[in-house]
C-alpha cells in the first residue's frame, strides 16, 4: 500500500488487523465488539480525555508520573501508591524496552526472571505479553484514568491490547516514536503503522468510545527549538484526525527559558487548533502537556527537587492541561515508588501555589509565541508543498530535504543539519538553520539573539556554544558560559 494521508478503508484495515493480532498469542484474545462493551463499562471519572477536558475548562494543571514494572501485581501496587501517596491525577503504564521493539520473547524472559528474583528485571510494564485480561485487572484496580506511555515504532499490536485492556489514552506517533528513538526504522513505515493505530482509535470513537491520543512532544529532549516540536505535533495531530481520532493532547518538553517555554505551550495550542480548523477537523478536542526537564538530572535529590519544582512552576504559569513529572531518582534510573510519589507531591505543591497565576498573555510571551507560530508555519507550508498537498508524503519528503530536522536525533532519515544554541537569556535559538525554510527576517532574529550572547561572552557565535550548552546542565547551569 502506498503512503497517503487518507483514512484507511475497512477492507484494508481488517486484512492488516488479522496479521497484527496473529503476531503474538495474546492478540487472539482481542475482540473489537467485546472490547467496546468493556470500554463502555469504564466509569466516567476514569476516562482520560474527560478528565483532561474538565481540567482544561477550569484552567487547572493535572499531574501525571511515568511508571512501569515487570510483574503486574507489583505494577498495580505501584500505581495505587502513586495515586494514593503521590496524588497523581492521571496514571501511566510505561512499557518496557523489549516490548517497544516487538521483542516479546525477551519480555517474556524478563517476566520469568522477575518472578524468580522478586525484583523488576524489565524497565517497564510488558503489556503485550500480559494481554487483555491482565491489563483489565490492572486498569480496574485503579481510581484514576490510565495511559500507555512507550516509544514503539510499530505499536499496532500494543494498541490493540492496550485499548481492549481498559487503557483510555495512548501516547506516541509515527514521527515522534521513530526519529528520536531509532536509527534505521523507515519513517514511511512508522507513519503507516501509526495510521493503523489512529484508525483503530477512530473505530472506537465511531463505536462511542473516546480514546485520548498524545503525540510525544519532547522528541530528543535536547535543545529542541519549539517550532520543530510544534511542527511534529501538528503533523501527528492532523494525521490522527484524518483517521478519526477526536481527542488529542499535544506536548512540549521544557527547554529552560520560562518566557519561551510558556510561549511554546501557548503557540502549540493555537497552532494545533488553527490547523485542525483549516483542514476541516472541527470536532477534535485539544489539550496540552508540559514535560518537566528532559535533560540530564543532578544525582543529589535536593537539587533534583529543584529541577522538578522549576518545571512544575513553568507548567502552571503556562496553564498546561497536564504536566509529566520527573523523580529525584531520574539520574539513577527507574525510580522507587517512594521517590516517584515524592516527585508528584513536590509538583502538586508548586502547581497548587501557582494555580491563580499565569504568564500566558504577558507581552513578551505573546511576542515569543508569534515568532514560534511564524516559524512553524514556514515549516508546515513547505511540508504540504513537498507533498503536493499530501501531509504524509510531504513529511517523508521534508525529512529527506532537511525541512523537518530534529537536533541530535539518531535516525539516518534525519538530516541533522540544524544546530541549536541558547541565547543570553537561555532561550533556545538556531545557530545553523540547515534547510529549515525560514524567511530572512526569522533567520536574522536568531542570528541577532546569538550575537547578543556573543557580545556578552566576548567570543564569536560558534559551534562551541552548542557544546557548552549541552554540558552546562551537568554543571547546574542553563547557558554554557565560557
Ligand atoms: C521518556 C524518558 C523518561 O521516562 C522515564 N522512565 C522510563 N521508564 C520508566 C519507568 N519504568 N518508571 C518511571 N519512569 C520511567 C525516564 O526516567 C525518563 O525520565
Amino acid at each position: 500500500m502506498e503512503l497517503r494521508n487518507k483514512r484507511i478503508d475497512n477492507d484494508t484495515f481488517y486484512k492488516e488487523r488479522k496479521e497484527v493480532l496473529a503476531s503474538w498469542p495474546t492478540g487472539k484474545d482481542v475482540n473489537f465488539e467485546e472490547a467496546v462493551e468493556f470500554q463502555k463499562s469504564i466509569p466516567e471519572e476514569k476516562i482520560f480525555g474527560r478528565k483532561l477536558a474538565q481540567a482544561d475548562a477550569e484552567g487547572r494543571t493535572l499531574i501525571q508520573p511515568r511508571a512501569g514494572v515487570a510483574l503486574y501485581t507489583e505494577h498495580i501496587r505501584l500505581l495505587q501508591f502513586l495515586e494514593e501517596e503521590g496524588g497523581a491525577d492521571l496514571l501511566p503504564s510505561t512499557v518496557d524496552s523489549y516490548t517497544r521493539l516487538n521483542r516479546y520473547h525477551e519480555a517474556e524472559n524478563g517476566i520469568i526472571k522477575s518472578k524468580e528474583s522478586g525484583r523488576s528485571m524489565l524497565n517497564g510494564f510488558p503489556i503485550v505479553n500480559y494481554g487483555t485480561k491482565i491489563c483489565r485487572t490492572v486498569t480496574s484496580a485503579l481510581k484514576n484514568p490510565v495511559q500507555v506511555r512507550h516509544g514503539t515504532p510499530d505499536a499496532r499490536l500494543l494498541t490493540e491490547i492496550s485499548i481492549a485492556g481498559g487503557f483510555t489514552s495512548y501516547e506516541g506517533g509515527g514521527i515522534s516514536y521513530n526519529i528520536p528513538y531509532s536509527k534505521n526504522f523507515s519513517l514511511e513505515k512508522t507513519i503507516m503503522y501509526w495510521q493503523y493505530t489512529d484508525r483503530l482509535v477512530g473505530m472506537y470513537e465511531e463505536a462511542g468510545v473516546s480514546i485520548n491520543r498524545e503525540p510525544f512532544g519532547p522528541l530528543t529532549g535536547t535543545l529542541i527549538p519549539p517550532c520543530i516540536s510544534s511542527a511534529v505535533a501538528v503533523i501527528e495531530t492532523l494525521l490522527a484526525a484524518e483517521q478519526g481520532v477526536k481527542d488529542i493532547t499535544v506536548g512540549y518538553g521544557q527547554c529552560g527559558n520560562v518566557i519561551q517555554d510558556v510561549a511554546a505551550i501557548r503557540s502549540l495550542r493555537e497552532l494545533t487548533n488553527s490547523y485542525l480548523k483549516e483542514y476541516g477537523y472541527d470536532d477534535v478536542r485539544v489539550t496540552t502537556v508540559f514535560h518537566q526537564w528532559m535533560g540530564g538530572f543532578p544525582q543529589d535529590e535536593a537539587k533534583a527537587f529543584g529541577v522538578i519544582s522549576w518545571g512544575s512552576a513553568t507548567a502552571a504559569l503556562a496553564k498546561a492541561t497536564k504536566v509529566i513529572v520527573k523523580t529525584p531518582h531520574e539520574a539513577m534510573g527507574v525510580p522507587t515508588k517512594e521517590a516517584n510519589a515524592a516527585g508528584l507531591r513536590a509538583t502538586k505543591q508548586v502547581i497548587s501555589m501557582l494555580r491563580d497565576q499565569s504568564l500566558v498573555d504577558i507581552p513578551v510571551v505573546e511576542q515569543e509565541s508569534d515568532i514560534i507560530v511564524r516559524e512553524t508555519k514556514c515549516i508546515l507550508d513547505k511540508v504540504f508543498e513537498l507533498g503536493k498537498g499530501d501531509l504524509a508524503v510531504g513529511t517523508v519528503a521534508a525529512f529527506e530535504a532537511g525541512v523537518l530536522d530534529i537536533p541530535f536525533a539518531p535516525s539516518r532519515y534525519n538530516a541533522g543539519k540544524v544546530l541549536p544554541a541558547r541565547d543570553d537569556n537561555g532561550a533556545v535559538r538556531i545557530l545553523d538553520t540547515g534547510h529549515l525554510p525560514f524567511t530572512e527576517d526569522l533567520k536574522a532574529f536568531h542570528r541577532e539573539k546569538l550575537e547578543e550572547r556573543s557580545r556578552f561572552e566576548h567570543r564569536p557565535v560558534s559551534f562551541q556554544m552548542v557544546i557548552d550548552d549541552v554540558y552546562a546542565i551537568g554543571k547546574g547551569f542553563l547557558v554554557g558560559r565560557p
